[in-house]
């Protein structure tokens, strides 16, 4: 009786896309698809992957993941690995209900208690940076991400070097020696600034310095890695094993994969089981919602080469919403020193609130990604 009967999508804010899979016996699956930009793109994949999914077994994820990866001929992108991620985060959550297991158990059982957590904090001006840290530190976290730029020249101003420095240098000293600071580059960097930026940086001790390039350019990262004795990451714009192997290979410290982009918990355990070949350590990304949250939690209590966990609880991008607003008890997603503990219960370790999402999904959501431009009119990246 764990026949898949229904598959639901919902579109909620501030830019997350919900999916919902009922079983014949009742079991209902919560996953996240959120593509963000693209949640509505996604969701028309959701419904067509949905044609492969009703009237069979939920307990069979792997196989589902094969027939929905490779099973229409064309195949990858974020797209569909999106789509397909929600799913399959929707059918790990059925599996830990239908056994009574919350799905790290599911996973071979946990190998921590908790998982440390990090927020992002915006900010202009150093001074600006000093105060969103001074709150997310006041909240208890003990570590943070920042944006090193906003829209960066081909081949960068002294000023705007200085600028990444100044605000870096702020955050180090609001931080402390015992707390950790994150700097991304948000693929708006040439590798040529980047190389140029990295030593200036190293005084800081950055924990990890973030996607210095854009992801379609992959085979430039190693010579980032080769220019810098920090810690480099990416990986939130990769979506498989085969886009991590070259990364890896390269000789990046910290994987990103996303479990609402790299094709769910199936796949991103396996890029964890690939990382730790290369002594890279997993951070996934999740500045979304709380399904996509749970379920990099779920993984992280199973995985041992887990470094930290991003979440977007009371970040001022959520523009009014929260990971909080769409869960039906709090507690799981609530933060003692820094760190998230253990999810307990059954499946993704979460409770959705069914008629919150619904009520939410009435509205919807039209978020999209900014297009920037430079000070010449060409096209800048965000
Ligand atoms: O690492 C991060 O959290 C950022 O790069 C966000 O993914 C990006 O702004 C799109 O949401
Ligand atoms: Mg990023």
């Amino acid at each position: 009786m764990t026949t898949i009967a229904r598959i639901e999508t919902f579109l909620v804010a501030p830019r997350w896309l919900f999916v919902r899979v009922e079983t014949g016996s009742g079991i209902v699956g919560w996953g996240e698809a959120t593509c963000e930009g693209r949640s509505e793109t996604v969701r028309a994949a959701v419904h067509q992957l949905a044609e492969l999914l009703v009237g069979r077994d939920a307990l069979r994820i792997e196989d589902h993941w094969q027939v929905m990866t490779k099973g229409s001929f064309y195949r990858g992108g974020p797209i569909l690995a999106s789509a397909v991620a929600g799913l399959d985060q929707a059918l790990w959550d059925i599996a830990g209900k239908h056994f009574g297991a919350p799905v790290h158990q599911l996973l071979g059982g946990p190998v921590r208690d908790r998982i440390r957590v990090y927020g992002w904090v915006g900010g202009d001006e150093p001074g600006e940076v000093r105060d969103h840290i001074a709150a997310q530190v006041e909240a208890g976290l003990t570590a943070v991400k920042m944006n090193a730029s906003g829209r960066m020249s081909p081949v960068a101003s002294v000023a705007e070097l200085d600028g990444v420095i100044g605000r870096v240098a702020a955050a180090r000293e609001v931080l402390g020696n015992h707390r950790d600071v994150a700097v991304d580059l948000h693929g708006r960097f040439t590798l040529a600034n980047a190389r140029r930026l990295a030593p200036l940086l190293e005084p800081y001790r950055p924990m990890f310095i973030e996607e210095p390039v854009v992801p379609e350019n992959s085979h430039l990262i190693g010579a980032f890695v080769g220019s810098t004795t920090v810690p480099v990451s990416t990986g939130e714009r990769l979506y498989s094993r085969q886009e991590f192997l070259p990364v890896f290979q390269a000789g990046i410290a910290v994987a990103q994969p996303d479990l609402s982009h790299a094709g769910g918990i199936t796949e991103v355990r396996k890029i964890a089981a690939l990382a730790d070949v290369y002594d890279v350590q997993l951070a996934p990304h999740c500045p979304l919602g709380p399904i996509a949250l749970a379920a990099c939690l779920q993984v992280g209590f199973a995985t041992p080469n887990y470094l930290i966990q991003e979440q977007s609880l009371g970040i001022h991008y959520n523009r009014g919403a929260d990971v909080l607003d769409y869960c039906a008890d709090k507690t799981p997603l609530t933060f003692v020193d820094g760190h998230v503990e253990r999810l307990t219960a059954p499946g993704l370790g979460i409770e959705i609130d069914d008629a919150q999402v619904r009520a939410a999904d009435k509205k919807g959501h039209a978020w999209r990604s900014p297009v920037w431009r430079h000070r010449d009119g060409s096209y800048a990246e965000w």
